[in-house]
């Protein structure tokens, strides 16, 4: 029940100018519209009710505000591409525990509180480098995530189906249910999340980090002696966040906040615009404009100082602080390099945005026997480079952007309890890009911990 006075939205958003996307040049979209079931699924999606709530998209806001002025950090982590089938409650909840563990060794290490955020409940939607896959003698349609296609290669599998953007929203709602369940219902508790890292330090692999795991240890004993109320910290925030790729499921998701008379993409708290969509005379810069929520753009090492002066008269012409994220993903060689005049072209505007740094993107390789994958050493050294380079100009290092699971696959290379190739073939389960895994995760929570802590 909502009180009087509270937020309601209207059903199908009417705003000016919410439209003029579809008049814009625009990349990575299926094409659809002629689809027998097109104009009815976009129909009953216009008609769902909201995934998350204008008043937390707002709060999410303030958040990242303090995350902009260095007083938190934020963590964003989750699939390359959800999957329908993945989002059963055993892997939904080891990805959240993950993502808490890491949070808790991130918070020990800045200092600061840990803004928390799954790549979850709405990351459905790929741009894909190529519009075709060739396998042998046959090329069919590249797959784009399972809101447009399949993932099996065959024709039929493969063409684009607007039903899916239903299934996609189901997903999400039932996906982000048992977030709301889990980060809210008692499951944060750090005295239990403490726990759970005492498993990842009790592997030999990982005995480097048992001094750190000790001290956060001494700290929660410190904390408890001095009658901090772990019941209040039994519950934290989390927010969902997407690639806003799809323009097509966002505009109908979109709503008017009735507190406000603002649009809101009611499909997610967050979202973000990738590297290949963010032109500036673009559908999805224009369309993203025009919305409240919080907003992530991906700069790779083109990025050039004028990009980031532009996406910030068009995306954060108000300057609100925590409004825009730059998320760099430029690779382990390029970052030292390619991300200081941005940062500095970001500081002539006057706008207070979030720098994140995004070590997966720029760094994929494909590994001898075929698979798509990423160096641990080479993630690592882009996260360093990152904090480097915010150390040298004396900027604020505000998170971490990571494709991960809490599953034990195999799909990134290296890290202390080390995966190889050899493991790919039965432990590769990626449909997109490859993840670290539960204990890659966490060896990374720690080694920024250690860089946070010690800069
Ligand atoms: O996260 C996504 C991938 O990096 C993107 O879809 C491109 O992948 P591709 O080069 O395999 O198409
Ligand atoms: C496609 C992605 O990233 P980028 O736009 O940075 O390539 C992604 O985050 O999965
Ligand atoms: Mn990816």
């Amino acid at each position: 029940m909502t009180a009087p006075g509270e937020i309601l939205h209207t059903g199908a958003a009417e705003y000016p100018g919410l439209d003029e996307w579809r008049r814009l040049p625009i990349s990575q979209q299926p094409a659809w519209r002629d689809h027998p079931d097109f104009e009815s699924s976009i129909e009953a999606l216009s008609a769902k009710p909201p995934l998350v709530f204008a008043g937390e998209v707002d709060k999410l806001t303030r958040r990242l505000g303090a995350v902009a002025r260095g007083e938190a950090f934020l963590l964003q982590g989750g699939d390359c591409a959800e999957t329908f089938h993945g989002a059963t409650a055993d892997r939904i909840s080891a990805r959240i525990k993950t993502i808490l563990q890491m949070a808790v060794v991130l918070t020990y290490g800045a200092s600061l509180p840990v803004v928390k955020m799954g790549r979850m409940a709405g990351q459905f939607a790929k741009p894909r480098s190529s519009d075709v896959e060739t396998r042998g003698e046959v090329s069919l349609p590249s797959f784009r995530g399972e809101i447009v296609n399949g993932f099996d290669f065959t024709e039929e599998s493969r063409r684009p189906d607007p039903k899916r953007m239903i299934t996609a929203y189901d997903t999400s709602s039932a996906t982000l249910n048992l977030v709301r369940a889990f980060t809210e219902g008692g499951f944060a508790d750090l005295r239990a999340v403490q726990q759970w890292n005492k498993g990842f330090t009790s592997n030999p692999a990982h005995a480097k980090y048992e001094s750190t795991a000790a001290e956060i240890d001494r700290a929660v004993r410190f904390m408890e002696a001095c009658g901090a109320d772990f019941e209040k910290l039994k519950r934290t925030e989390f927010y969902a966040a997407h690639e806003a790729l799809l323009l097509d499921y966002e505009r109908a998701l979109t709503r008017i906040d009735s507190r406000t008379g603002k649009p809101y993409v009611t499909s997610g708290h967050f979202v973000w615009i990738g590297e290949r969509t963010r032109d500036l005379d673009g559908a999805h810069v224009d369309y993203l404009s025009r919305v409240q929520n919080p907003l992530g753009v991906k700069l790779g090492p083109k990025t050039t100082a004028d990009d980031v002066e532009q996406l910030i008269e068009r995306l954060d012409p108000h300057r609100v602080p925590g409004r825009l994220t730059f998320i760099s993903r430029m690779g382990a060689e390029a970052i030292r390099e390619s991300l200081p005049p941005l940062i500095r072209a970001a500081q002539q505007t006057g706008a207070q945005v979030v720098w994140v740094t995004d070590p997966m993107h720029g760094n994929t390789i494909t590994a001898k026997n075929g698979y798509k994958t990423r160096h641990f050493d080479d993630v690592m050294d882009e996260v360093r480079g990152f904090f480097e380079v915010h150390r040298d100009l004396g900027t604020y290092p505000g998170g971490l952007h990571v494709e991960m699971t809490g599953d034990d696959v195999a799909e990134c290379l290296g890290g202390s309890d080390v995966i190889d190739e050899t493991a790919f073939d039965d432990r590769y389960e990626s449909l997109c890009d490859p993840r670290l895994n539960h204990k890659q995760s966490l060896e990374m929570a720690y080694l920024v911990s250690e860089a946070l802590a010690h800069p």
